[in-house]
């Protein structure tokens, strides 16, 4: 995947139009590869454009300069390729768990017994065999979020992209799903592209770190984190040094500074 020069105004050239308002710069000349199976977190201020990146790379939105490309194919909307999860589940609250990990499959006509194979993989892999038959309204906020992950799992994306997953989750939840998806990202070998507010949870899971300025969000900090995966990451001593690296970037960063 690569970023070339993306910016993004809202309000310009009529697209995405704000009544009454001034145009938006929320990205300015983001430059930056993703390399297959990276997990690379994105982390800065409130506003500075991180979910706006990801609409992007998803397909959602275009930017007003520059190109995203998704093996070496500019992104014209979405895609297949591109599984995303946000903050909120989105499940079809008339479906069972099954029935959503199946939705995208379905619809891209996949034979009913695959289908059915690929939803009880996916469920098994995100800890959900048991709750297939329930309805979404009958899971926790873990579990609906757990859910959502397979469901975007379902069509085999390349890339998953994950805007502030776990925000809306309690501190213990939060972490066993933290946990969960290092294990689902070492076991499917996906690119995974994160949006976080937290600094703990960007380098707790990424292979690389990403900080953006405040808006316009520019790239001021590509850090990659060799902190070993075996390991909890947590109890590493690089873990601390490279956390204080990310969080001084995002002080900078919030407080506008450049840094170097
Ligand atoms: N559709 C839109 N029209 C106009 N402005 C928008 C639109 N969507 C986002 N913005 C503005 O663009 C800027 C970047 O928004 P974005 O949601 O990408 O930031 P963010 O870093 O994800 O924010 P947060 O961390 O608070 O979730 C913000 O100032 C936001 O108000």
């Amino acid at each position: 995947m690569r970023l070339s020069g993306v910016s993004l105004v809202y309000g310009s050239r009529g697209r995405f139009p704000r009544r009454g308002g001034n145009p938006v710069e929320a990205l300015r000349d983001i430059d930056a590869t993703v390399g297959i199976g990276e997990f690379v977190t994105i982390v800065g201020p409130s506003g500075c454009g991180k979910s706006t990146l990801l609409r992007l790379v998803a397909g959602f939105a275009f930017p007003t300069g520059g190109q995203v490309a998704v093996s070496g194919v500019p992104v014209t909307g979405p895609g297949p390729d591109r599984g995303v999860v946000f903050q909120q589940p989105r499940l079809f609250p008339w479906l069972s768990v099954r029935r959503n990990v199946e939705f995208g499959p379905r619809m891209a006509g996949m034979p009913a017994v695959r289908r059915r194979e690929r939803a009880a993989e996916l469920l098994e892999l995100v800890g959900l065999s048991d709750s297939a038959g329930r309805r979404p309204y009958e899971l926790s906020g873990g579990m609906q979020q757990r859910a959502a992950i397979a469901r975007a799992l379902a069509p085999d994306p390349a890339i998953l992209l994950m805007d502030e997953p776990f925000a809306a989750l309690d501190a213990l939840t939060r972490e066993r799903l933290q946990e969960e998806i290092r294990g689902i990202w070492q076991t499917t070998g996906k690119t995974v592209l994160f949006v976080t507010h937290s600094v703990d949870e960007a380098v707790y899971l990424g292979t690389r770190i990403l900080v953006l300025s405040r808006r316009p969000g520019r790239l001021v900090l590509d850090q990659a984190s060799d902190l070993p995966l075996a390991s909890d990451p947590h109890t590493h001593p690089a873990f601390t040094s490279v956390r204080e690296t990310i969080a001084a970037a995002v002080r900078r960063s919030a407080s506008d500074e450049e840094v170097t």
